[in-house]
């Protein structure tokens, strides 16, 4: 015999475009991509071919861009909550609704030296994220994120201490090129409901700023002796700087710039103190992740 142990369904990749019209004349895009999942007592579509409580994958959709329509788009979390809690409240059969959600960068333009009101341009391949799951009679869990955030520094990193033994090839290094494309996820505490949600609203947009920012400078900052490290610090300091943020997790692959040795060329010097042109790999890479937690919380999502 068999049994179906789990089951969800939902749209992927329902992508949108608002326009924001201001007073004064200029405009404001978000343009996002959205994840809908539903779960519940949905079981008999798949054991008995009974769909009376499928709420059709193109009704999802239909219900994104109409509450978009209707809703504040931003931030993220916000809107997020207002989808999944929409589908809680619409359909009593449907007990957790996951919405995910990735937001896609437009940046006005300046032209002439001046902000354009209704221009804009793709500056960075950085998106913001969220992950936002609806329990009936539970609350609401929300992680928000930065993916895509490609960064390199030319020096003021290291790696040395690592242990040794007959497998290791790497040689220590006290000078080396570190690069990655950041991903980061804060964990918000869970909330009551949409009420506590929209109380929140200035601390979603806060956080990203501030995540993105410690991200930026610590990279930048620190004399690095391991990716591991880094990470741990980045962390620390989006804890410090969100106090309802319970965890915050990294996942950074290390993007190795291999030294050339061109010696064979006249002697020509290009590793150590001479390197100057390196071969980017595209793999294998290191890949290094960890989640940091406040002190007594374990995370929800
Ligand atoms: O920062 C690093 N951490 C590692 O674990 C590692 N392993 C490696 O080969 N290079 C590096 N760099």
């Amino acid at each position: 015999m068999s049994a179906l142990s789990y089951a969800r369904y939902g749209k992927d990749n329902v992508r949108l475009l608002k326009v924001h019209r201001n007073p004064d004349g200029t405009q404001d895009v978000t343009e996002m991509t959205v994840c809908t999942l539903l779960e519940g007592d949905i079981a008999a579509s798949w054991t008995h071919a009974d769909n009376a409580n499928i709420v059709a994958t193109d009704t999802q959709k239909q219900t994104v861009y109409v509450l978009a329509k209707q809703h504040p788009v931003n931030p993220p979390e916000l809107f997020a909550s207002i989808l999944a809690n929409h589908f809680l409240e619409q359909y009593s059969h449907i007990h957790v609704a996951q919405v995910s959600i990735t937001v896609h960068k437009w940046s006005r333009m300046q032209v002439d030296g001046q902000a354009h009101p209704h221009s804009f341009l793709r500056d960075g391949e950085e998106k913001r994220t969220v992950e936002c799951v609806a329990r009936r009679s539970k609350g609401i869990s929300i992680a928000s994120g930065i993916k895509g955030l490609l960064v390199l520094k030319s020096t003021g990193s290291q790696f040395w201490g690592f242990h040794r033994d007959e497998y290791t090839r790497l040689p220590e290094v006290w000078d080396r090129i570190l690069s990655t494309e950041v991903e980061a996820k804060w964990h918000w505490r869970e909330f009551s409901g949409l009420g506590e949600v929209e109380k929140e609203v200035a601390g979603f947009d806060a956080a990203w700023s501030d995540a993105k920012k410690i991200t930026l400078e610590t990279f930048a900052k620190e004399n690095s002796p391991s990716v591991q490290n880094t990470m741990y610090l980045m962390s620390e300091q989006i804890l410090a700087a969100a106090p309802r943020v319970e965890a915050v997790d990294y996942s950074l692959p290390n993007k190795h710039y291999f030294e050339i040795d061109l010696s064979w060329f006249n002697g020509l010097q290009n590793t150590g103190k001479d390197a100057e042109v390196f071969a980017p790999q595209s793999d294998p890479n290191g890949l290094i992740q960890c989640t940091v937690t406040r002190k007594g919380v374990s995370p929800k999502l």
